[in-house]
């Protein structure tokens, strides 16, 4: 006992030293942090007292020197919750090369690093942060954790360890060190610092991360990403990156961090912007935080895929068959035949009267019909179409009037023809006429007129099926959007075009006024190249879209996400397996539509860090019958803990609340209810009282959270509710980082121990 106590205060102490060796250099740190923020003010006070004048270029160089210092200031002020995380001790490289970090570059050891009797000396010591700092000899303080030089914090491993020796990463809050753990990438070396042998604390970063409790919002990784993570997170941004992996393989952790790792590395490429499609607007407002943790804000957009069209947010979901009809390729036809459509409703006129040259002259239905089919041959938008209907009026009017064969002189016939249409156009009746024949068309109006089901119906024949022209009219007739209609009405956005808009008036000339002239102007429509160029400044696209979730985009969804992003490079990251799309073929498809033929790098994730083994253990059976074949990732630890089955009682909602009561005593974190999405309203009543660490949710709801504790709630529901369902009760069961409760229900079917059918062997 008392060796064993000996021992024990021996690594306390030992631990102790360590840890004052980090708070040193963490002193350090901040003293420096402390100087270059009182520069930085220096600076943009210097800038701004530099007064008024000068020359342009001064001026501009002025604003430039103020922005830049206010940028940095900014994020030398951001109190970061663990500024400094990692340090790695590396042995001498193979040339004595350094990099613009001041760090040596060279991957592999110089010959001779390594002295026959295993022993070496640590040649450079590395600190990684959040962000790089300089001492005033610029030699490095702290490593940006994106530099180059801090890859091999992420890269080496005990099988590929490079120059590194011992990989510790430091815990600490504020300007406080807490605490090292250590990694040994050459274990079988006996490594010397300035003298002194290597010691080593702890059992590593991974597994002390993985164990904590979880809130309700995500956290960065940088201290543990993986090996096969950073090598997603770091490879070029060329073309597309296309990243599979199972659940809780670090999909959406790795997505962020390659965000900000992209905005390190060339920041100018992507001033663009960068947009990360989220599924839900849950995992929107549980990633958020992240990005600002790793110093970069501002220049990412994180988007509910329901929320990236201007003013027309999804509060609603639709069943799982209208989801379908709505989200399939089919709608495109819809929508087509609906945006030509809609320009004859009821009130259409029937005729067109007008006088010119002093005679009456007449269209009559028949023939305005086909001026219109004439007018909508093609594709181009219909609201651009509506100057070329104009003409083909005129023309036929034209013709009418009979005036054509007047004038064999071609320049008084095109006179002639010029005064003519100037009559006529400037005539009341047919600008009226022209507004109600060829209405400018907003995608909300073409949506709300398919709320019709015998409108619908029409266009819709041959491509819906009676049933669902119901029930999508049906479901169009309720206040608010879906997430599907915001892919339908951004899809109607580009069918119809932005209108062509009246040229903003000219100076008034006093002339005029005294004459009243201008207002007599017929208004001059839009030219074709200043449209272009206004909705080139309207266009919302940025320089690099990441997809998360991708598997879950229907086609619908693949052409709006894609119209944000023609000339970006991309970031998919998704998981075929957790799709709840009834036809992933056509999902893939509409995806390569979208990315178009750009060369595609893939990379595969294989480690679950979510799940415990026991967890993961129960969900591949039902991935298995998912999709027959495929391969569960690999979980990284156990928690020796097997999930709970438990049976209704005399109610579902007593059952569940109780089960989720027990979970929030055996856990320090959240504890996530999932239910069919049908009974999502229930659910919450059923929780109601238990505090704000548990939450119910719908199963398509689930996606990408993640919880200490889950309760599923009868398995056989979820798996019921669509088409997709087994993939989705796939992920409903792997939400949980410790601990999971399935309820059975009695159409569960559950065995003696409560196993409902869908979990048995
Ligand atoms: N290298 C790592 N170090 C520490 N934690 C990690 C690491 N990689 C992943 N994790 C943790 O594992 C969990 C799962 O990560 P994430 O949500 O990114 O996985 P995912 O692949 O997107 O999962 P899903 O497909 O189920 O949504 C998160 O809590 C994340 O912080």
């Amino acid at each position: 006992m008392a060796a064993q106590a000996q021992q024990e205060t021996a690594l306390d102490s030992l631990r102790g030293r360590e840890i004052g060796v980090e708070q040193e250099h963490l002193d350090r740190v901040y003293r420096r942090l402390e100087e270059k923020i009182h520069e930085a003010e220096f600076l943009m006070n210097d800038a701004a007292q530099r007064g008024q004048v000068g020359t342009p270029g001064a001026l501009a160089e002025r604003d430039a020197q103020v922005f830049r210092a206010g940028i940095h200031l900014n994020r030398l002020n951001n109190e970061f919750e663990d500024f400094l995380f990692g340090r790695i001790d590396l042995l001498l490289g193979k040339d004595g090369k350094k990099g613009p970090d001041g760090a040596y570059t060279a991957v592999e050891p110089a010959e001779g690093a390594v002295r026959d009797d295993s022993t070496a000396d640590i040649a450079e010591t590395l600190h990684i942060g959040r962000i790089g700092v300089l001492d005033q000899d610029y030699a490095p303080l702290v490593i940006d954790w994106r530099a180059p030089a801090a890859a091999p914090f992420y890269r080496s491993t005990p099988v590929d360890p490079g120059r590194v020796v011992r990989r510790r990463v430091i815990r600490s809050k504020g300007r406080r060190v807490l605490g090292v753990e250590d990694d040994l990438m050459r274990p079988e070396l006996k490594a010397f610092l300035d003298g002194h042998e290597l010691s080593v604390i702890g059992d590593g970063a991974l597994m002390a991360a993985l164990g904590q409790a979880r809130s309700h919002t995500m956290r960065d990784i940088v201290a543990s990403i993986q090996a096969e993570q950073d090598l997603v997170i770091r490879a070029p941004a060329a073309s597309v990156t296309y990243v599979e992996g199972g659940p809780g393989t670090g999909k959406t952790a790795v997505a962020l961090h390659r965000a900000a790792y992209l905005l390190y590395q060339d920041r100018r490429r992507y001033a663009g912007g960068i947009l990360i499609v989220s599924p839900t607007p849950l995992l929107v407002s549980y990633t958020e935080g992240v990005l600002p943790s790793l110093g970069e804000e501002g220049q990412v957009a994180i988007r509910a895929i329901g929320s990236l069209v201007e003013g027309a947010e999804a509060m609603l979901y639709d069943s799982p068959s209208v989801a379908r009809a709505k989200g399939s390729s089919r709608m495109l036809k819809v929508l087509r035949k609906a945006a030509r459509g809609a320009l004859e409703l009821n009130d259409s006129p029937a005729r067109l009267r007008v006088v010119a040259f002093g005679r009456r002259l007449e269209l009559e239905a028949e023939e305005l019909a086909g001026i219109r089919r004439t007018a909508l041959g093609g594709t181009a938008p219909v609201n651009l179409l509506r100057p070329r209907a104009r003409k083909l009026l005129l023309d036929a009017l034209w013709e009418r009037s009979g005036a054509a064969g007047r004038h064999t002189d071609p320049e008084l016939a095109a006179e002639l023809r010029s005064s003519f249409d100037e009559d006529i156009t400037g005539e009341d009746s047919f600008i009226a006429f022209l507004d109600a024949w060829w209405p400018e068309l907003t995608p909300a109006a073409v949506l709300a007129a398919m709320a019709d089901e015998r409108r619908l119906g029409r266009w819709a024949r041959r491509i819906l099926n009676p049933g669902e022209v119901r029930k999508v009219a049906r479901s169009l007739r309720r206040d608010g959007n879906s997430v599907h209609d915001v892919a339908m009405l951004d899809e109607l956005q580009a069918i119809l075009g932005a209108p062509a808009r009246p040229r903003r008036k000219r100076e008034l000339d006093p002339l005029d006024q005294l004459t009243g002239l201008e207002e007599l102007m017929p208004v001059r429509e839009e030219s074709q190249r200043e449209r272009a160029e206004r909705l080139a400044q309207e266009r919302v696209e940025y320089a690099h879209v990441i997809v998360d979730e991708a598997q879950d985009l229907t086609p619908m969804q693949w052409r709006m996400v894609g119209r944000r992003g023609r000339h970006a490079t991309w970031t998919v990251v998704g998981d075929p397996a957790q799709s709840s799309w009834s036809d992933p073929d056509e999902a893939a498809q509409a995806r390569d539509e979208a990315l178009g033929t750009r060369p595609r790098r893939r990379f595969e994730l294989t480690v679950n860090y979510r799940n415990p083994a026991e967890i993961a253990e129960l969900a591949s059976k039902v991935l298995a019958l998912a999709m027959p074949g495929s391969v569960s990732p690999k979980a990284v630890r156990s928690t020796g803990v097997e999930p709970r089955f438990t049976v209704v009682g005399d109610t579902l909602a007593e059952t569940v609340r109780d089960e989720a009561a027990r979970l929030l005593e055996r856990v320090d974190g959240t504890v996530g209810v999932v239910v069919a999405m049908q009974r999502r309203e229930e659910a919450r009543r059923w929780l109601a009282g238990l505090g704000d660490r548990v939450v119910a949710l719908g199963s398509l709801e689930a996606k990408g959270l993640e919880y200490d504790a889950t309760v599923v709630v009868s398995p056989a529901e979820i798996a019921d509710e669509s088409p997709a369902g087994l993939r989705v009760l796939y992920v409903a069961l792997t939400r949980a980082t410790q601990q999971l409760t399935v309820v059975s229900a009695e159409r569960d079917e559950p065995d003696a121990a409560g196993v409902p059918d869908l979990l048995r062997d």
